[in-house]
């Protein structure tokens, strides 16, 4: 089967980049991305590229090629439903703030909702295909709603997780790892799975498109995210028993990534994971693994989460402890905000935990981000209902300027890992600051000696002054 029209549902941090470059190697397909937000959709639309609703690098130009050749973004949902053969569902899947499961499950709304749309619109036969992260069994759920349209419309339903990472957005879809689809294991599924296929073997070697059940694939994302999330969390608890051993985790992590069996990536031990995927996707995992009454199975995975609330406290309760136990009225200035360098997006970032436990101490924060609005850090702060919006305005500034944020700090804490700020004048930063001047360094990304040479009281993460002594 040729797909010649593809819907997207959703126009987020994956439907944008990921459609975008589809229909960058697709010319002959027709990519239309679909969401119920105007605003989203208008930037989107914007002759000017900077103001693409996401900051993703290389983003600019997959979008300059293809929008308005064979890739459309619209608000024009049904219509897109209506003329698509293939139709991906690339809405949000948070973890639900109410009702049952709060807390915990994924909030399958807007993903009901989508399948309704489509069901209520669908004149012709449709492959829908689930681009969200979603708990295992979700398609049976999705298939029930599109079988009792009652019109005749036959659907296939394919579960295609997304793996890219943010920051890494466009790299990872030009040349991912792997590309999964799961299918229906009978002559109708087997037809869906290789019109997908189709289509990403246009720029993936078909060794790479790994198809199987399903279940399997619904599963191997939330699976590869707890995987991911739990090294994160290993090497981070291994960080606190290097700074009371005198061990330096960064060798450490070095001397265990060279064997082979263990590996070199994502042991970088940090202020603790954030994003919108991991967090959420293993609140999802202990969920089902509850739900079938698999106890052991739950704690082993929540124990991750549990692990990652510790690291940002424990960053937050050192940096109190360090200034002598009071941060109150002193001026702490943050280096970072968003979850990772190289995005805007700030959901589930440490830097925003941190600052409300400094907050509660009275502490008087002054970010500075090289790609976060003023608008986006208020709004993270207040989603926490802590304290009042007019009081985290109070206390907490956006600067705009790294050197304005550092002038007379008491301390300088980086929460995300940008690579400017390793250039930054340092010696100028310490002039300006109050003594003595500290540095958290959140991400380990300062060398600590010509930190300490400038004369900074410096901190990292994971390595202790025990084996200078
Ligand atoms: N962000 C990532 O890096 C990443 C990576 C892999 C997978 N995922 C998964 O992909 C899914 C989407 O994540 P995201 O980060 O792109 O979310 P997002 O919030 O950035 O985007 C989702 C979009 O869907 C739109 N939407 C919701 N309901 C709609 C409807 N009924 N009709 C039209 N539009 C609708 C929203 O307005 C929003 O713009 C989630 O399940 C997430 O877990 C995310
Ligand atoms: O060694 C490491 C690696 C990562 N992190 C942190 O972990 C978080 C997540 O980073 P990363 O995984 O690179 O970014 P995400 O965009 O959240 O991507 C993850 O989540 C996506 C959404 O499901 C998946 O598609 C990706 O495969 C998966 O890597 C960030 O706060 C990082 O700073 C560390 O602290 N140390």
């Amino acid at each position: 089967m040729r797909i010649k029209n593809i819907c997207c549902i959703g126009a987020g941090y994956v439907g944008g980049p990921t459609m975008s470059v589809l229909a960058l190697k697709n010319p002959n397909i027709r990519v239309t991305v679909v969401d119920i937000n105007e605003e989203r959709i208008a930037a989107w639309n914007d002759s000017e590229l900077d103001n693409l609703p996401i900051y993703e690098p290389g983003l600019k130009d997959v979008v300059k090629e293809a929008r308005g050749r064979n890739l459309f973004f619209t608000t024009e949902v049904e219509k897109a439903i209506d003329e698509a053969e293939m139709i991906f569902i690339s809405v949000n899947t948070p973890t639900k703030t109410y009702g049952k499961g709060k807390g915990m499950a994924a909030d399958l709304k807007y993903i009901e909702l989508s399948a309704r749309q489509i069901a209520k619109v669908a004149k012709s036969d449709k492959i829908v295909v689930e681009k969200s992260t979603l708990p295992v069994r979700t398609a049976q759920a999705i298939k029930d709603i599109l079988d009792h349209t009652g019109n005749g419309v036959r659907f296939q339903i394919l579960s295609n997780p997304e793996f890219l990472a943010e920051g890494t957005a466009i790299q990872d879809l030009m040349d991912p790892d792997r590309v999964l689809i799961g299918g229906e294991e009978s002559d109708d599924g087997k037809e869906a799975i290789d019109a997908l296929v189709d289509i990403y073997a246009t720029w993936i070697p078909k060794e790479k498109i790994l198809t199987t059940n399903v279940w399997s694939s619904e599963l191997s994302k939330l699976v590869a995210n707890a995987f991911l999330a739990q090294r994160v969390s290993s090497i981070n608890a291994i960080s606190e028993l290097c700074e009371v051993t005198g061990a330096d985790v960064r060798e450490v992590s070095r001397a265990i990534g060279m064997d082979s069996r263990i590996g070199p990536k994502f042991l970088q031990s940090s202020v603790g994971f954030g994003g919108s995927c991991f967090q959420k996707d293993i609140l999802n995992l202990v969920y089902i693994a509850k739900s079938y009454g698999l106890k052991e199975v739950a704690d082993y995975w929540e124990q991750v989460i549990l692990m990652n609330d510790h690291q940002k406290i424990r960053f937050a309760e050192n940096i109190v402890s360090k200034l002598y136990n009071t941060v109150s009225g002193k001026k702490i200035t943050f280096l970072g905000w968003a979850f990772k360098k190289d995005t805007n997006d700030t959901r589930e970032s440490a830097a925003i935990y941190v600052a409300d436990a400094l907050l509660n101490e009275q502490a008087e924060i002054t970010v500075y981000d090289p790609k976060v609005s003023e608008e986006r850090i208020y709004a993270d702060l207040d989603y926490l209902n802590t304290r009042s919006p007019e009081e985290n305005r109070r206390l907490l500034k956006v600067a705009l300027n790294p050197y304005q944020a550092c002038k007379s700090t008491h301390a300088v804490a980086i929460l995300t890992e940008w690579d400017e700020f390793k250039s930054y004048n340092w010696e100028k930063i310490y002039e300006s600051a109050v003594k003595p001047a500290f540095v958290f360094d959140g991400r380990n990304i300062l060398d600590s000696q010509s930190m300490r040479e400038i004369g900074f009281q410096y901190q990292s993460i994971g390595i202790s002054n025990l084996n200078k002594i």
